[in-house]
């Protein structure tokens, strides 16, 4: 296993993303690249393209480095970054032992909760592989894959216990076009990147019920003293929610053209069913498993959350999003 040799885990935009960032910044390394779908690895290798996702950022990595054997990839990189939506987390690591993942410095790129553990993914890694928290990174602040793709500046905040670790993994990934921040809030940038993906489900279901950009904005406004008042309960440290991994990445997704969340949203704002506002997307929209998580995780912290609890009631309870939105408008202030 080399020094800053990386394996970055999963086949969508985010993870093609990553790849070209690891490869235009011009440090040293080796980079390894795992997807569980052989035709699209095929291809890859062939025209150094990705079939599905940011299909027009070509790609700079070594064919032999690319491949569906994950247990393999992970012996060979001192950095494993994971990026496969939560929901798949745990089906994409079947076969990992703690003994794989041991000593390994693991970056969550993910921003979601492992559905039935309720657990956020530092905690998930700690609790079931034996991850030491000081080995594990979180790559979180706002920046669509897509943008990326087409170099336009971004920045992201890398989140470790160990800042000198975090500071070490910016050095391998920033560029010219991304800019990177570190920090040690593992667990507020963790939730914050959750709750911002429900925020922007709340406000795509605005928009596709006609709620204009005034509303919109009081809306937001809510949602990051709501997420204020979440990260403060679960974890009390001093931070300036303002900040961009938490203030900056509730707007971005919340208004961007590019956002899944904000996307699916819409479809149900405008009378789509779940299925089929899933089905309309080849993407996946981490808000909708994660408002199930938090629903459970908020029963032990007892915050108040009344933009979540509109949220779960029109994704899981089938309440009307007209009722549901017109009764959380009451709420607002
Ligand atoms: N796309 C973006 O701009 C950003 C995404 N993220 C996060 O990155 C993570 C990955 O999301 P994206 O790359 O956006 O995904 P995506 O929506 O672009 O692609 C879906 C991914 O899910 C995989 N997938 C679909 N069905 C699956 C199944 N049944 N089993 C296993 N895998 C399956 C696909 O292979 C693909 O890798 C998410 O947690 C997301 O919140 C974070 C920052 C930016
Ligand atoms: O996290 C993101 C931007 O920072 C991506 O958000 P979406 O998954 O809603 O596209």
């Amino acid at each position: 296993m080399n020094k800053n040799s990386i394996a970055v885990i999963g086949g969508g935009s985010w993870a093609t993303a990553n790849i070209k960032m690891l490869a235009d910044n011009t440090s040293p390394k080796e980079i390894f690249w795992w997807m569980r779908n052989q035709e699209a690895v095929d291809h890859i290798i062939k025209f150094k393209h990705n079939p599905h996702y940011l299909s027009s950022v070509e790609i700079n990595v070594p064919p032999q480095h690319i491949s569906t054997n994950l247990k393999e990839l992970i012996s060979q990189a001192e950095f494993i970054l994971l990026n496969v939506p939560a929901a798949f987390l745990k089906n994409a690591l079947d076969g990992i032992t703690p003994q794989d993942l041991q000593g390994k410095k693991i970056i969550s790129a993910i921003k979601g909760i492992v559905p039935d553990e309720n657990l956020i993914i530092g905690e998930f890694l700690n609790q079931r592989y034996g991850v030491d928290f000081n080995n594990l990174l979180v790559i979180s602040g706002p920046c669509h894959a897509e943008e990326v793709a087409l170099e336009k500046l971004s920045y992201l905040t890398i989140a470790s216990h160990d800042t000198e670790l975090a500071a070490r993994f910016a050095g391998m990934i920033s560029t010219r076009y991304i800019k990177t921040i570190v920090s040690d809030d593992i667990y507020g940038t963790e939730y914050g990147a959750v709750l911002k993906n429900i925020y922007a489900v709340a406000s795509g279901i605005c928009h596709g019920l006609g709620y204009g950009d005034n509303f919109q904005a009081v809306l937001i406004s809510n949602a990051i003293r709501e997420m204020e008042r979440f990260v403060e309960a679960v974890h009390p440290i001093d931070r300036d929610i303002k900040e961009s991994a938490y203030l900056g990445d509730l707007m971005v997704t919340a208004y961007s053209q590019f956002s899944r969340n904000r996307t699916f949203g819409n479809m149900i704002g405008k009378g789509y069913t779940v299925t089929s506002a899933q089905l309309e997307m080849n993407m996946v929209a981490e808000g909708y498993y994660a408002v199930n998580c938090l629903y459970q995780v908020n029963k032990q912290y007892k915050v108040f959350m009344p933009i979540c609890d509109a949220v779960y009631a029109i994704l899981y309870q089938k309440r009307s999003p007209l009722f549901e939105m017109k009764s959380l408008a009451e709420q607002l202030s």
